[in-house]
């Protein structure tokens, strides 16, 4: 995918908020500084599906982190359903069944990011899931199998990123959340790079959420993460 010369659109804002009113502030406050909205879980079951496809309306661009894992056909149709909300990305995890699936129910203008391992995974936490490999082969394996498939994109942590580039290439993109800025709490994020580390292994898009919706002032937060991106 070509590269958007906006270096603003490099940072997606995660809205992890309780309701719309709390994003609809959010999004004022930050105004021009940001320009991609990432709707999760907690805004997409308290009206943030409807909110997403306003952003859309308005010219912003979302991304629907709601990591779809089922059986082939709902999540094929449960994509053709998200389809209609104007969205950018949607996630799916990265199963080649659900993969699959995912690819089928696609239309144009939509991408597909397959999230390989979650960023607040370490190798213990992978071993008590019952897998047998290191998070990071297991991101090289998902990746492989990914881009075999036709998946656009790759959620991995910025750790990750060189490797992925190498299996995925120049043109599928690598959307890396586990973004701290230097000394901000990394919370549950257990794979964390800052921005700047982040631009210089090669990512396409950082999402970043708690260091920005908990901020005095968010919009210098997401100013200062687009130069240090910038800067990188
Ligand atoms: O592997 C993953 C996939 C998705 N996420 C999501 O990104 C944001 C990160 O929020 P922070 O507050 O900056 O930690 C959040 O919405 C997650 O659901 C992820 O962290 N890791």
């Amino acid at each position: 995918m070509p590269q958007s010369a906006d270096p603003r659109d490099r940072l997606i804002v995660a809205l992890d908020l309780p309701d719309v009113a709390a994003a609809e502030r959010l999004v004022a406050r930050i105004g021009d500084a940001a320009t991609f909205y990432k709707i999760g879980y907690r805004l997409a079951y308290a009206g943030g599906l409807d909110f997403a496809a306003r952003l859309a309306h308005e010219g912003k661009k979302t991304f629907l982190d709601l990591k779809l894992h089922d059986i082939g056909n709902t999540v094929e149709e449960g994509v053709r359903s998200a389809s209609a909300l104007g969205a950018t990305f949607l996630t799916v995890h990265a199963y080649p069944q659900t993969m699959r699936a995912a690819v089928r129910g696609r239309s144009s203008g939509l991408k597909i990011l397959a999230v390989t391992v979650l960023t607040s995974y370490d190798d213990a936490d992978a071993a008590e899931a019952g897998y047998a490999l290191p998070v990071a082969d297991l991101v090289a394996r998902r990746a492989e199998q990914a881009v075999q498939i036709g998946i656009d994109g790759i959620v991995c942590s910025a750790a990750e990123a060189r490797a992925v580039r190498g299996k995925i290439g120049p043109s599928g993109l690598i959307v890396t959340p586990g973004i701290r800025p230097a000394g901000a709490e990394a919370g549950d994020q257990k794979r964390v790079m800052t921005p700047g580390q982040a631009r210089a292994a090669g990512i396409d898009h950082v999402v970043v959420g708690r260091p920005i919706t908990g901020a005095d002032d968010p919009r210098a937060v997401a100013q200062r993460i687009i130069a240090e991106m910038e800067g990188a």
